[in-house]
């Protein structure tokens, strides 16, 4: 079925490739972009230990040693067991590829991402936003094993499906006898309401699109980036911007992740840090702030670690106290 989006790892000798000719491509990228910045930046990702390493094992980027770092601490992912996993943000993938090689080949991997973007082999993606209560719709869906979704349309098999395609599938659906029978019906053994075992958001700003792409210019996904992107000052705006899509987060995994299950989220630190780690504390028993060695130490960036969600949780006191 289409809705799930299988693609292929890199061939194994464009790995060898990169290595062959790493100095050579070092050279003419460096001298190609004249800004200090757009330089030292280059610089620094060339030298970067982790960045090398993420290359030669076919990551999709350095993003994915801290994923590694976090469940070597926390034990998330269990290889013996079927899980749910989500990975918010996940473009372009190498958290999803680290989830994949640690849980066990039963278990449902679902990214969800604002941009289009072809998930590793073996996990699931749509293309939505996550600040539209749709797309929780849809997730539920997903993990519905009810449904068999867009089982005719291939359309979309190599870019995921756009929001307004997916909510417009959710309005065919709507209509049909399965959904009424499992969602309109009293006996609520067939309705999944919290389906998932772990949340993961290492949501920001969108990654890079392709400019080859014919997505590259879609509006669909920069409108929605230009509403998030809405405060002034760099790093106000990063933080402010950071809390709106952690707190996105936080209402996914209070909707939708089990009682007991687990929750990652990738925060940039300021002045209102404190109050989100609050906020998790009231929705899991446990609450850990924790910065992989592999996050840059000039970064802001840390992850706060929600372990054994609550029974019970009342929204309206999670944000309000
Ligand atoms: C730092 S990247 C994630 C990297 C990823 N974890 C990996 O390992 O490859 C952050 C991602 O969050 C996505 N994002 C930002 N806002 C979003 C939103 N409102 N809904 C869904 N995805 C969003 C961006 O498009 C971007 O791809």
């Amino acid at each position: 079925m289409s809705f799930i989006i299988h693609n292929n790892i890199l061939p194994s000798h464009l790995g060898k490739t990169f290595v062959n000719d790493f100095s050579r491509l070092k050279q003419v990228i460096i001298s190609r972009h004249n800004s200090n910045s757009q330089s030292r930046w280059l610089e620094r990702q060339w030298n970067d230990h982790y960045t090398r390493e993420a290359k030669l094992q076919n990551l999709k980027s350095r993003a994915a040693f801290k994923l590694i770092e976090i469940d070597d601490k926390f034990h998330l992912f269990n290889k013996s067991k079927t899980q749910s996993i989500l990975d918010l943000g996940f473009a372009p993938g190498a958290w999803s590829q680290v989830i994949k090689s640690r849980s066990s080949p039963d278990s449902m991997i679902l990214g969800v991402d604002i941009l289009p973007c072809t998930p590793p082999h073996g996990v699931s993606a749509i293309q939505a936003n996550i600040l539209s209560r749709k797309t929780h719709e849809l997730i539920r869906l997903f993990y519905s094993k009810h449904f068999k979704l867009n089982t005719i349309d291939k359309l979309h098999k190599n870019h995921g499906y756009f929001q307004h395609m997916l909510e417009e599938e959710l309005i065919r659906l709507k209509e049909t006898e399965t959904y009424k029978e499992v969602f309109s019906s009293d006996d609520n053994s067939k309705i999944i309401k919290s389906p998932i075992d772990i949340i993961l958001s290492d949501m920001y700003a969108p990654w890079p699109q392709d400019f080859n792409s014919k997505f590259s210019m879609n509006n669909i996904t920069n409108n929605a980036y230009i509403r998030m992107a809405n405060t002034s000052g760099l790093t106000v705006r990063d933080h402010a911007h950071s809390i709106d899509l952690c707190d996105a987060a936080l209402i996914t995994a209070i909707d939708l992740l089990k009682p007991k299950g687990n929750f990652v989220c990738k925060l940039f630190t300021g002045n209102e840090d404190k109050l989100f780690e609050k906020r998790v504390r009231k929705v899991f028993q446990d609450c850990y702030r924790f910065k992989p060695k592999s996050s840059r130490n000039e970064s802001k960036e840390v992850y706060i670690i929600g372990l054994n969600k609550n029974e019970a949780i009342d929204k309206f006191d999670v944000f309000t106290t």
